[in-house]
């Protein structure tokens, strides 16, 4: 069982890598943004209690998101290990896992970052707002609270991770396939 947390600020490539990783590594991607997106788009009471959050660029509560992402655990008892974008997102995210992957007598293995600046991030969600359709990366005022929300609750994950010892990260600008190589240079030694 190796149970990766793929980590970054909004925009910072996660999704992106996730595709790569997954196959290349044979685990199971949960990324909480699109299940979130899912049920949304239809209409479910999780979509419209999700909406509230992320129409004006917030989290969604802790409580709500972690019931999600161990719903979605339990739904693949077979894997050989989890690829898990966009959570932990805050530090009660991060307690919730690794009390509920001990209880099930894994771990996280690692969490593993793509950094970048925040300018050229930006940019980059503001580009991908254009053709997504993603409404919370069309409004400049909307996608600079996403970064708020992560330097004040999701940041600190850096020095708990780190605390643990599991903490790495590489450069996330470049080719796609560069930071794939990055990434697996990491993934390969754990
Ligand atoms: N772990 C989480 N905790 C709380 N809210 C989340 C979480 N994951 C996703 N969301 C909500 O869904 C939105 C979109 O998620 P995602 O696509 O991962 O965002 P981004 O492109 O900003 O990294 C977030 O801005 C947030 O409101």
């Amino acid at each position: 069982m190796i149970n990766i947390v793929l980590f970054g600020k909004p925009g910072a490539g996660k999704g992106t890598q996730a595709e790569f990783l997954k196959e290349k590594y044979n685990l199971t991607h949960i990324s909480t943004g699109d299940i979130f997106r899912y049920n949304l788009k239809n209409g479910t009471e999780l979509g419209k209690e999700a909406q509230l959050y992320i129409d004006k660029g917030e989290l969604v509560p802790d409580a709500l998101t972690i019931k999600m992402l161990q719903d979605e655990v339990e739904k693949n008892p077979e894997t050989k290990g989890f690829l898990f974008d966009g959570f932990p997102r805050t530090v009660a995210q991060a307690d919730a896992l690794d009390a509920f992957l001990k209880s099930k007598g894994w771990g996280v293995t690692a969490t593993v970052a793509l950094e970048a600046d925040d300018e050229v991030l930006v940019q980059r969600l503001l580009e991908r707002g254009k053709t997504s359709g993603r409404a919370d990366d069309q409004d400049e005022a909307l996608i600079r609270n996403r970064y708020q929300e992560y330097n004040e609750k999701t940041a600190p994950l850096i020095e708990y991770y780190k605390g643990q010892g599991k903490f790495y990260a590489v450069n996330g600008i470049g080719e796609i396939s560069e930071v794939t190589e990055r990434l697996s240079l990491i993934i390969d030694k754990l």
